[in-house]
């Protein structure tokens, strides 16, 4: 009922309310504070538009996936979306029927059957990971490495070491093949690229133009957004219109390539409708996804599996470094599980619940998409007495559920402890499943991430490799001898903004853990370049 209240709101100005309390490229530090002052549930004046934000799990699994009916679309980000993506980017479609068609197509690549078939690559690529990390060694120690203005990451940095295997993964998935080089490797770095620009327009508040509505139809001497937005889009499409078009001169030669994008273009072939130009999807019952969405939607698959879990394993490399003492069990936990005449593989999962602990404590203490994506609500509601409009945007806020004292004791911890049962065979406990859920990383309802399955897989076999295999340090101090680490809570120094936060990169050493080790490593090296020609795929160039 519209004469029931909003929900508290913290005092604005006129006009624009809250607009300017609100740093669009880190909101999260002030979301806690206002989620500790007002509790569950609080709003914000943008402009116009009201911003409804959720604070603990209980009012996010009640809003976001019990009424998710009316909780599932995305607020319209006129610069991000309608300029920048052309309506494109699958992750910011509202919820309409092009959405569903494109949800519908990922479930088919990367839900839980086909994640399970991932995991072939996924064990594949993580040799690659251990080799080039020994062979690293203190390269990010000695050398001096300097990241781009807008935090580009240094090609010959352990962090892009990382990022090779993220990004190779759903290459792979979405185009049949592999990200085989590090150094020189620009299609990748255009992936990060883009991928950083984009958090920072999309992030909410970026733009005056997302939120006061009118501002879009001035003309384009008063808006210089506009032409710089339809610039990144013709950037972006060099990218991901170029990958397509990659793809379908291959096809065209008859080269085929499994993948995502190949197999749709044949699909696509096959009913006659080998060429679709434009945006969208086909009007028949089928609703063929047109180039331009396959591109983007492949482009999503890029942008959305690779930072975010190469992050997660940095964020992981972190907090091992600040906290040995959970480092060394989980060494313990693999030695007395895997022994050292072999590397951890996917049948130990269930034997390694320390390692596992680590793991979501990692994404529970600081979740990649921190403040998660925002949804919209596209019907009045009620919520604790307090009126939602139709039209607001709905924040699940990640941050503040995680540093909840309530759900999670002394939440500022690292302590894998609290997901951590020596008798219980562990579970990933990540959602959607709101009744068991350990974390809410992967967000909410019917937006839940599609990527989840896969995701963990990554992380449980690249960390329990790299933990099995290798030893990792930060240099030390030469005044103190104590190691040199970034500050876990400097958010300006440690952690970059927008809707993906990564840390900045940070030296770090590697050297095996023994000859046995390293010989292992190396020999499912070199094994696997015997499995990439077999494939048909790239071997490493190094
Ligand atoms: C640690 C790694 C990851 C994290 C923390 C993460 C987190 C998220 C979050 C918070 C959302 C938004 C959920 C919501 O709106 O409530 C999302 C959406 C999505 N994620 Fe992930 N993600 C990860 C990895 C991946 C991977 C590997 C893929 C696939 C390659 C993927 C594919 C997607 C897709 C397609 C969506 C859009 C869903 C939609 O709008 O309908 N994610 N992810």
């Amino acid at each position: 009922r519209s004469t029931d209240p909003p929900p508290p709101c913290p005092p604005g100005i006129p006009v624009f309310g809250n607009l300017f309390q609100v740093d669009a490229l880190r909101p999260h530090p002030q979301f806690l504070k206002w989620a500790q002052k007002y509790g569950s549930i609080f709003s914000l004046k943008l402009g116009p538009q009201r911003m409804i934000v959720l604070n603990t799990a209980a009012a996010a699994d009640e809003l976001l996936v019990n009424r998710s009916k009316v909780y599932s679309s995305r607020p319209s980000l006129h610069v991000a979306q309608d300029l920048v993506s052309d309506g494109q980017r699958m992750v910011f479609m509202p919820y309409d029927r092009e959405w569903k068609v494109t949800r519908r197509n990922l479930q088919g690549v990367i839900g839980p059957g086909p994640s399970k078939r991932l995991r072939e690559m996924q064990e594949l690529e993580s040799r690659v990971v251990l080799y080039d990390l020994i062979c690293h060694g203190d390269q990010s120690i000695t050398e001096v490495h300097v990241p781009g203005p807008n935090g580009e990451v240094p090609e010959r940095h352990w962090f892009s070491v990382i990022r090779r295997y993220t990004t190779s993964v759903v290459m792979h998935l979405a185009y049949g093949k592999r990200v085989h080089r590090i150094l020189n490797s620009p299609q990748m770095r255009k992936v990060y690229d883009v991928m950083s620009n984009f958090t920072r327009v999309a992030q909410p508040g970026a733009y005056l133009a997302d939120t006061i509505r009118p501002l879009r139809w001035l003309p384009g001497i008063l808006a210089p957004w506009r032409m710089k937005a339809l610039k990144m889009h013709e950037w972006e499409m060099e990218l991901w219109g170029g990958l397509l078009s990659e793809c379908r001169a291959s096809l065209k030669k008859g080269i085929y390539h499994s993948g995502f994008v190949p197999s749709y273009l044949r699909a696509r072939a096959e009913v006659g409708c080998e060429d679709l130009p434009g945006t969208g999807v086909t009007p028949d019952g089928t609703g063929w996804m047109r180039d331009k969405l396959l591109a983007y939607t492949a482009g999503s698959l890029l942008e959305a599996g690779s930072d975010t879990t190469a992050a997660t394993i940095q964020t992981f490399m972190l907090l091992m470094l600040h906290h040995p003492d959970a480092l060394a069990r989980a060494r313990e936990e693999l030695d007395r599980v895997v022994g050292v005449e072999r590397m951890p593989g996917w049948d130990d999962e269930e034997r390694l619940p320390w390692v596992i602990a680590c793991i979501k404590e990692t994404l529970r203490r600081r979740p990649p998409t921190i403040m998660g994506m925002p949804h919209r609500v596209d019907e009045d509601d009620v919520y604790e007495g307090y009126h939602i409009p139709k039209g607001s945007t709905v924040i699940g806020n990640i941050w503040a559920i995680h540093m909840d004292p309530v759900r999670y004791r002394n939440p500022a911890a690292f302590d894998p402890e609290r997901f951590y049962d020596k008798d219980k065979m562990p579970k990933w406990a990540s959602g959607p499943d709101s009744s068991h859920r350990d974390h809410y990383a992967f967000g909410w309802g019917r937006r839940f991430c599609q990527g989840s399955l896969m995701a963990e897989a990554s992380l449980f076999i690249v960390l329990s490799r790299l933990i099995w295999g290798i030893d990792f340090y930060a240099p030390l101090d030469p005044r103190t001898d104590k190691p040199m680490l970034p500050d876990f809570g400097d958010e300006v120094q440690t952690w970059s903004g927008g809707f993906v936060s990564s840390p900045f990169i940070f030296p770090v050493g590697f050297r095996p853990r023994s000859e046995k080790h390293a010989e292992i490593m190396r020999t499912a090296f070199d094994d696997v370049q015997g499995e990439w020609q077999a494939m048909g795929l790239e071997e490493d160039e190094r």
